[in-house]
């Protein structure tokens, strides 16, 4: 049985901390569900981290759908959620109804997620919802906005703060299950975590949320480069290296294979 999006709400109430983390291919995904991940998030970072670009603008949607098949295939227990990429969702509710729904008929993803929490999102939000499509919202540092944001912490003036934790709000009351909290400061997510009903799930905004989420790349010391909130818990780029270099060594001085 896979969690639901019950089981998460369930779980704020019950102080219990949600594990959330990207996957962008089957065996990845197989082992973090393995491992007891409870959301697993297709990320539109994989453009960066798995695709090579510099921002996550120029992934498709089409290119998402082929990775979220590939992990769909690898996860029998966690909530499995999608990114809708740039431009596959802002022009129109109908394009978003058109993605969102693209999305669960053809891979098996659960819900999707939307970044923004501005008015046209918000109704975006709750069209998709009605349709049965259930979404996380997405505010604070909004990468999909790294033309007009940068990626520094959104929300240090009082007017900011206010600003996100409104929208938020809005993402709640529109029919978010959950909303994820990008790069604020730990005082403006602990407050929204506590005026929301829904959970948030925090990354680069400290501990008071209802769970946390990383680029799967960066905990496993995958990543080119990396946000300072970020932690590795393994350095795999050096584990791969000194693998390889054995690897190498005994094809080199004719040792592997065994004669
Ligand atoms: N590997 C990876 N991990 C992520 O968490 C991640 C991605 N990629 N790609 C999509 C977004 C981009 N993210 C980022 C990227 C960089 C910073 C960063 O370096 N922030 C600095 C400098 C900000 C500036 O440009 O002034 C900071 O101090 O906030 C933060 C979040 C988070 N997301
Ligand atoms: C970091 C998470 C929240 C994300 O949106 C992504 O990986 O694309
Ligand atoms: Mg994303």
């Amino acid at each position: 049985m896979s969690v639901t999006t019950h089981q998460l709400a369930q779980w704020k109430q019950q102080g219990r901390a949600i594990v959330a983390l990207t996957a962008w291919d089957y065996a990845l995904a197989h082992v973090l569900d393995e491992a007891g991940v409870d959301l697993i998030l297709v990320g539109d970072s994989l453009a960066m981290v798995a695709l090579g670009y510099d921002t996550t603008l120029p992934i498709t949607l089409d290119e998402i759908l082929h990775h979220a098949k590939a992990v769909r295939r690898g996860v029998k227990r966690a909530l499995l959620v999608a990114d809708l990429p740039f431009m596959s969702y802002q022009e129109s509710v109908q394009q978003a109804l058109h993605s969102a729904g693209r999305a669960l008929k053809e891979t098996g993803v659960q819900a999707v997620k939307l970044e923004g929490g501005n008015p046209a999102i918000v109704a975006t939000v709750a069209q998709l919802v009605q349709a049965g499509i259930p979404v996380v919202g997405h505010v604070g540092l909004t990468p999909q906005a790294v033309h007009r944001l940068g990626y520094r912490q959104q929300g240090k003036s009082p007017e900011t703060a206010e600003h996100i934790l409104a929208e938020a709000i809005a993402l709640e009351n529109a029919g978010a299950f959950a909303i994820v909290l990008e790069h604020i400061p730990t005082d403006l997510a602990h407050q929204i975590t506590q005026k929301l009903t829904i959970p948030t799930i925090g990354i680069g905004a400290g501990p008071h949320c209802d769970g946390q989420v990383l680029v799967t790349a960066d905990l496993l010391g995958l990543s080119v480069h990396q946000p300072p909130f970020a932690k590795s818990y393994i350095n795999l780029r050096e584990t791969i290296t000194q693998a390889v270099q054995a690897y190498g060594a005994e094809v080199r001085e004719g040792t592997f294979p065994p004669g």
